[in-house]
């Protein structure tokens, strides 16, 4: 089996002040695979993707494990997180307009993929590399300002700096929230197709299903249910799983489900189950112990009836 583009083993982020926004995630990313990390605002989505990125706050601390291909990325010097960064990782921002200088022309932005690293892009290879995210007339369109494009086509060119160098993994959080939703899934497709695996980060549900291979749903900074992302929130079987799929506005469904409640606060110690307060089928052992990963999901009411 050739080695996993990404291997996360009992990751934990926190931030000063005792908030511990991941708590004991394991995961990993095969190579040409697609994972989705669904979950709440605030369940530690980002915080996983900036440990990955090596870009946590300095007063942050992690613990765990991150490597990509073969190198540690927990503890290591910032040389080696700058050099995994854009060569070995490459990253989509959440907003394309944001990530440009408007001062600078589009083409610099994406060459900035090689200068951060101390590189000239080959001839051509600027113009080459956002003609294949779908840019027409690439070669003139570089020349212009960042609001002369559009925030679709401003995102396809980070998409082009991600992959400059072929990473091995392409992290992405929340990529298309800042465009309409006719745009998000031709974006997702072109990411999808240029990354050789891919880390997105992303609330919306019908987007994972149909854009990721994989779904790991996070609470309160832990997994509760990885599998197959169509299948899981299709069938969802953890009770968050589910109410967070409920949540979600459908067409002819009726009204959605308003999940109850609030999610726990990283400075919250929770000796069981994260979803124990919130959970409709709860039992004893939720409150004391934290259920394992079985089977795809981490629930004492399924894994053990
Ligand atoms: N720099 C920080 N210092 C202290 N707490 C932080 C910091 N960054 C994030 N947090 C807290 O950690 C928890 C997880 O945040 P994170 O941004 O990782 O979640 P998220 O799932 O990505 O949410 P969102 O979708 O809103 O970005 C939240 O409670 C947040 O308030």
């Amino acid at each position: 089996m050739s080695e996993a583009a990404l291997t996360i083993s009992g990751l934990d982020v926190r931030y000063p002040g005792g908030g511990r926004a991941v708590r004991g995630v394991d995961l990993s990313v095969a190579p040409g695979e697609s994972f989705a990390l669904a979950g709440e605002s605030g369940c530690g989505k980002t915080s996983l993707a900036r440990a990955v990125l090596g870009l946590l706050p300095p007063d942050a601390r992690c613990a765990g494990s991150i490597r990509v291909g073969g190198v540690e990325l927990v503890g290591a010097p910032k040389r080696t997180l700058r050099a995994v960064r854009g060569i070995e990782v490459g990253y989509v921002p959440q907003d394309p307009v944001t990530a440009f200088d408007p001062l600078r022309r589009v083409g610099h932005h994406v060459a900035q993929a090689w200068r951060a690293h101390r590189r000239t892009p080959p001839p051509g290879a600027v113009a080459r590399l956002v003609a294949e995210m779908g840019i027409p007339d690439a070669a003139v369109r570089l020349r212009d300002w960042p609001h002369q494009w559009s925030g679709g086509m401003l995102q396809r060119a980070t998409i082009a700096a991600a992959v400059a160098h072929r990473p091995r993994l392409v992290v992405a959080d929340e990529p298309t929230s800042a465009l309409d939703a006719d745009l998000a899934g031709s974006v997702l497709t072109t990411l999808r197709a240029a990354s050789p695996s891919l880390l997105l980060i992303s609330h919306d549900l019908a987007l994972i299903a149909e854009h990721a291979d994989r779904v790991g749903v996070l609470y309160g900074g832990r997994l509760v249910e990885v599998g197959d992302a169509a299948g899981v929130l299709a069938a969802p079987r953890h009770p968050y799983t589910a109410a967070l799929v409920a949540s979600v506005p459908r067409p002819g469904a009726g009204l959605p489900e308003p999940l109850p409640g609030r999610p726990p606060a990283p400075t919250e110690t929770i000796p069981g189950c994260p979803f124990a307060a919130r959970c409709p089928v709860v039992r004893e052992r939720c409150a004391d112990e934290v259920p394992p990963m079985r089977d795809g999901v981490a629930c004492w009411a399924v894994s053990h009836g």
